[in-house]
């Protein structure tokens, strides 16, 4: 189990930095948080992955919560650091590494949810739609800047809003740049949903709970088949993927692998031709 959430940045700096709260699988009493800020350039679900987020972990979080100012989830692509090709790295290669970070949050075989405090805006509303779920605080506003920028995404962005919210909606969003409050954001099927700021994070983690009662290899199928039809072949892939997952736990799958390392003729006689 994941969940995304992005607390306050001290200062300035709530572009497109997250401070992340993973939670791994077992998602017991020691899950591990992670909060940081992660500039765009930095693959974030590595950084998470990686736990290279450790040393701002108390940081943010007091900052974020502690003090009860949650101001953004994400403001999106930092435009101090856009240039000509992308979002600025440390070495100067402009990069849109954040398409990255969707796409992995799309094939994660587990649910990731996205704990909203604050602003969700351009890039940084885009993350909380490709996240499973949406748990937003009272505090929360959403809406696409993009047009009103300079810039849009025409990838997940614009497909996943008009997917979640119908056409019609995805065109005000993104055609007039509107910003919606978490209740607007509710009623609009864009978040699960609303509960107070300061409920935020036990909220979430109960929605994590109650997913995790359930069967895991069930869950995973239910995102992949949920994902597929947008993903393309990747989503068959993916699927696909779980199918072989599951054969390879058989017998019938195992008879093939057994008779060629006893090198004798596969016996598939025993299993059933299921209509
Ligand atoms: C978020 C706001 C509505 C908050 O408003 P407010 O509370 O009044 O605070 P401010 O005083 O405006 O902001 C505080 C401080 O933060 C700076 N800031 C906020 N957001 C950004 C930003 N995105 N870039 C740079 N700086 C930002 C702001 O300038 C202030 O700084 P001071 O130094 O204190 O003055 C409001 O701030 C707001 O509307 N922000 C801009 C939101 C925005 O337009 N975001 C960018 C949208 S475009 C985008 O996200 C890129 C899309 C993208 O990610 C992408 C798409 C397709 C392919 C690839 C990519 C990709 O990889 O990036």
């Amino acid at each position: 189990m994941f969940f995304v959430s992005s607390h306050l940045i001290p200062e300035s700096d709530h572009t497109h930095c997250l401070s992340m709260s993973i939670c791994t699988s077992g998602f017991d009493d020691t899950y591990h948080r992670v909060h940081g800020t992660v500039p765009t350039h930095i693959p974030l679900w590595k950084a998470a992955i990686d736990d290279s987020g450790k040393d701002f972990v108390d940081i943010i979080y007091e900052k974020a919560f502690g003090e009860g100012i949650a101001k953004a989830f994400c403001s999106g692509g930092d435009q101090a650091l856009r240039s000509k090709d992308g979002y600025v790295d440390y070495d100067n290669f402009g990069r849109l590494n954040v398409l990255d970070l969707q796409v992995q949050i799309h094939r994660l075989p587990k649910p990731v949810i996205a704990m909203v405090a604050g602003y969700a805006v351009g890039g940084g509303h885009v993350l909380h739609m490709v996240c499973d779920l949406t748990v937003a605080a009272d505090n929360a506003v959403f809406g696409q800047t993009g047009p009103k920028v300079g810039s849009f995404d025409a990838g997940y962005g614009a497909s996943i809003t008009s997917r979640l919210v119908g056409p019609k909606r995805a065109r005000e969003m993104w055609y007039m740049t509107r910003f919606y409050n978490a209740k607007e954001a509710e009623k609009m099927g864009l978040v699960n949903t609303v509960v107070p700021l300061e409920k935020l994070e036990k909220e979430t983690v109960k929605w994590c709970r109650e997913i995790l009662r359930n069967s895991p290899m069930a869950i995973r199928l239910c995102k992949a088949a949920i994902n597929a039809a947008d993903d393309g072949h990747a989503g068959l892939q993916q699927i696909g993927g779980d199918a072989t997952l599951l054969f390879y736990g058989t017998e019938e799958g195992n008879e093939g692998k057994d008779a060629y390392l006893e090198r004798r003729k596969p016996d598939f006689s025993r299993f059933p031709r299921l209509p």
